[in-house]
């Protein structure tokens, strides 16, 4: 069995003359949900286009499910759910039209397996009694939990979010932690998420990855990054007293 869920070795990008991510290697296990921090510019976003394919490496590898990403893409990403970008919705649409017209792309899945597959999402991110209502009518909070309903579309074993509570409310992030904590337990769920809320990450990771301008300056558990630095309670402690040795 393959624990190692994502895989990224000697991962490297460069922009014109610019290094953006420097000789980075990491791994995430199977079941964990691990925090993805850095300040401004270290470059998540960049990592995260890497680990999706939608932009190729300088050099390095990455492995989704024990599959190369630059090899074989489409391999590589069955069983992965993504928020990267921000989702592509169309606001005169119903949110049950949008997902049973992405579920389209899922060549596995028959018609009736498509509605079977789409009011079980709608379930499962609590927005079934508003599938009929039009996306331009959603609140911030329930568009995120939209784009997670996408990305579940396709049975994923491991979810990339690429700052999913920007903008939230403390009502519309305790929902979003709450789906994520309850699809990572219930379901074996991966998460692999980068936010800078860290007061929201520290309550739902086990693990962490923090990296500033490109180069990884610790990963691990995160009861162990709070001992390491003073035994503080707060993650913003840690994260502030390491970007300050680094
Ligand atoms: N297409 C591009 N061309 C030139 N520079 C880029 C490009 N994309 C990203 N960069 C640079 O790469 C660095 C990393 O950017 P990235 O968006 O990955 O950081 P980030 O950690 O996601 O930042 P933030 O927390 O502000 O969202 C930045 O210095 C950015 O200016």
């Amino acid at each position: 069995m393959n624990t190692n869920i994502i895989k990224v070795q000697n991962l490297k990008k460069k922009i014109g003359r610019t290094e953006i991510i420097k000789d980075i290697t990491f791994q995430v296990k199977k079941g964990e949900i691990c925090g993805f921090i850095g300040p401004n510019g270290a470059g998540k976003t960049t990592i995260m286009r890497l680990l999706t394919g939608l932009i190729t490496p300088t050099g390095g590898k990455v492995y989704l499910n024990g599959v190369d990403v630059n090899k074989n893409r489409e391999e590589a990403l069955e069983k992965v759910g993504a928020l990267v970008e921000a989702p592509l919705f169309f606001p005169y649409m119903t949110a049950e039209k949008l997902l049973l017209n992405l579920a389209i792309l899922n060549k596995n899945m028959n018609k009736s397996e498509r509605i079977e597959k789409v009011e079980e999402v709608l379930n499962k991110v609590g927005l079934y009694d508003r599938r009929k209502d039009k996306v331009s009518k959603y609140s911030l909070g329930m568009k995120q939990r939209l784009g997670i309903a996408q990305a579940l579309l396709n049975k994923p074993e491991v979810v990339l979010l690429d700052e999913p509570a920007n903008g939230l409310d403390p009502m519309g992030m305790i929902e979003l932690r709450n789906l994520i904590t309850k699809l990572n337990e219930e379901e074996g769920i991966t998460f692999f998420i980068s936010s800078h809320l860290l007061d929201e990450l520290q309550k739902m990771c086990n693990n962490l990855l923090i990296i500033k301008e490109g180069k990884i300056i610790w990963s691990g558990n995160k009861e162990e990054l709070l001992r390491e630095e003073g035994y503080t309670e707060s993650l913003e402690d840690a994260f502030v007293k390491l970007m300050m040795k680094a």
